[in-house]
């Protein structure tokens, strides 16, 4: 069985590109041909349609897109049959040869976690997925289930961190007393990221268990780079959030390597901006694509 940290990098330098594709299928953005004909008070027309879009948009980036990253909520809201359409997505991706971390921040009691655990993680489970967001905020304990579940499968995970949301500072930026004193709490998650990845890394030198650190807190970003130099990072907030090339480059190593971006609505929507309006859809979101993997090769080092 291949290990994660090193199945990513090996994908990410065959396509030569650190652009993850996040799939968040907002019915009302998606192409009028695709919404054509179709009841919007019908979910399982909806969720029909949306699938077969979220396997248009994976053809059109496969080649750039080492990694996909459904996020679980539009999908959901579509009720069953929107479970359908994901588990649908999910296999078009990996036929397509495209990584799949599901974005579904999971997280609760040990017993509870390790049921999340062998339901989404690896080829042969349930969802099928090769790696999967995870909320640590319960405590260490229910992180761990998680990581055993990852190694026993093959699969990775992303812990949240320092998430990219404007009131991620509430809860994340607070400053630890007793034991930790002086740590802000997502640097004592950092850590604790850290001692998993460095337990479970592979050749590559990145283990199977990431972190999730957003593009709008660059500085941060930065520090965290080096504070958990065995942990593959997961950049939201690309684009749409505001985030550059620029801020992402932090999250790098030296060599370039160690982190994926993730743009959602900055992809899989392109058709909407000026910048691509003249092109059919499929074409726009593929332009795209590239245009974000190049900005990120002149903005990384190595
Ligand atoms: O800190 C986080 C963690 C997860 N996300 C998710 O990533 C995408 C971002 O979408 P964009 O359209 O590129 O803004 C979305 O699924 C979020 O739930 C995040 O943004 N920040």
């Amino acid at each position: 069985m291949e290990h994660f940290g090193d199945l990513l990098a090996g994908q990410v330098q065959q396509k030569k590109s650190a652009v993850c594709v996040g799939i968040d299928p907002r019915w009302k953005s998606l192409p009028e041909s695709i919404r054509a004909g179709v009841d919007s008070g019908d979910r399982s027309a909806v969720a029909k349609a949306t699938e077969c879009y979220c396997r248009e948009v994976i053809d059109a980036v496969a080649s750039v897109t080492p990694v996909v990253k459904p996020q679980a909520a539009f999908f959901e809201l579509l009720g069953p049959a929107g479970m359908l359409a994901l588990a649908g997505v999910i296999k078009h991706a990996t036929k397509a040869g495209v990584l799949v971390l599901l974005d579904g921040k999971r997280g609760d009691i040990g017993s509870t976690a390790e049921g999340y655990a062998d339901a989404y993680l690896g080829r042969e489970s349930a969802w099928g997925c090769d790696a999967l967001t995870v909320n640590p905020y319960l405590g260490d304990d229910t992180l761990e289930p998680f990581v055993h579940g990852a190694v026993r499968h093959g699969a990775g995970i992303f812990v949240l961190v320092k998430t990219s949301n404007p009131g991620s500072g509430f809860l994340q930026d607070q400053v630890l007393s007793g034991e930790n004193q002086g740590q802000t709490v997502f640097e004592r998650m950092a850590d604790l990221v850290q001692s998993h990845a460095a337990a479970t890394q592979g050749t590559s030198g990145y283990g199977a268990v990431g972190a999730v650190v957003g593009a709008t807190y660059p500085q941060q970003l930065a520090a965290l780079r080096q504070r958990m130099p065995n942990a593959w990072i997961l950049i939201p907030g690309f684009g749409a959030q505001g985030g550059t090339a620029a801020d992402v480059a932090h999250g790098f190593d030296s060599q370039g390597r160690g982190a994926i971006v993730n743009s959602s609505r900055g992809v899989i929507f392109a058709y909407q901006s000026e910048q691509y309006k003249h092109l059919d859809w499929q074409s726009a979101v593929a332009k795209s694509a590239h245009d974000m993997a190049q900005q990120l090769g002149e903005a990384t080092p190595g």
